[in-house]
């Protein structure tokens, strides 16, 4: 059984806009998914199906193989935690404090577990010198991660990130890089995340979603994904910089493996200057 899966999912606002088209999608424990897709392709909409705040026209979403039901809808917001675009709307306590601790709070758990979450969650977003700020007086990036903070805390089993570097600083990027991908191991999530941001995508996804107009039209690892380079460019992606640097330089005949991380192509790189030496 897959911790979240949908099938066939289709979805129209206004019964006019039609937003998802016959989405197939899965999650499996402990993986980290990247969704691609232009703006207006859908990411948000389904995130929204997740949990439970859209609810299918057509199709399936299956929370561990459940659907999601009135009777269930409690149990599978602690299980699926989102953060979504618009940090605003996600923080509303008069301190950073109390706005990390209202998620842990609400499920019920005592209060020193809800403070030893909210400390793990400040530290882990390096957001602790915020701790007695009003959230509503911090700029957008630290908002974010205030977001993020609150839905960390609540230890969800699926973390939905929707655009998640969006209004993040180069540092903010790379603290995100990091912690996403110590999530899936240290505690146990799986990681789900849509953004603009390919090179991000390459750094931490296992598995990658294409989404455009509403339809899911490629996925695959890293790898497969980030070589369709054409259908990438056709749907107004990009391709990360990393591969499209390998990709010209094997076309000029230079002796260099592909890679698609900074890791990988630190490696490949070095690889090549030890044939020439
Ligand atoms: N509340 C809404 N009412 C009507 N149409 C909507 C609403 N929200 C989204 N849409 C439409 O549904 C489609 C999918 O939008 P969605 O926000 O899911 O895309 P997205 O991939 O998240 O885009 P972006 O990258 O710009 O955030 C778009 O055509 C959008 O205009």
């Amino acid at each position: 059984m897959h911790i979240l899966e949908t099938r066939d999912l289709s979805y129209s606002y206004n019964s006019s806009i039609k937003a998802l088209n016959n989405i197939n999608f899965i999650a499996g424990r402990k993986q980290k998914i990247g969704i691609i897709g232009s703006n207006g392709a859908g990411k948000s909409t389904l995130f929204r199906h997740f949990n439970g705040i859209l609810k299918p026209e057509s199709g399936e979403v299956l929370i561990r193989g459940e659907h999601i039901s009135k009777s269930n809808i409690k149990e599978i917001r602690k299980l699926v935690g989102i953060v979504f675009q618009n940090s605003d709307d996600q923080v509303f306590s008069p301190t950073v404090e109390e706005d990390v601790a209202f998620g842990p709070t609400n499920l019920g758990l005592d209060d020193d577990t809800v403070s030893h979450r909210v400390d793990e969650a400040l530290r882990i977003l390096s957001i602790e010198h915020l701790r007695e700020r009003p959230p509503h007086q911090l700029s957008g990036g630290e908002k974010k991660r205030v977001a993020i903070a609150g839905i960390l805390a609540m230890e969800p089993q699926v973390l939905i990130l929707d655009e998640p570097t969006a209004g993040l600083d180069p540092k903010g990027v790379n603290d995100l890089l990091e912690f996403l991908n110590i999530l899936p191991e240290k505690y146990g999530m799986t990681v789900i995340f849509s953004t603009h941001h390919v090179d991000l995508v390459a750094e931490i996804a296992d598995y990658i979603y294409v989404m455009d107009d509403g339809r899911i039209v490629a996925e695959g690892t890293v790898e497969e994904i980030f070589l369709k380079q054409e259908l990438l460019t056709e749907i107004g992606l990009d391709v990360p910089v990393i591969p499209k640097l390998i990709n010209s330089l094997q076309k000029k005949g230079i002796d260099i493996d592909m890679a698609f991380s900074y890791k990988e192509c630190e490696k490949v790189l070095t690889e090549a200057f030890e044939r020439i030496k």
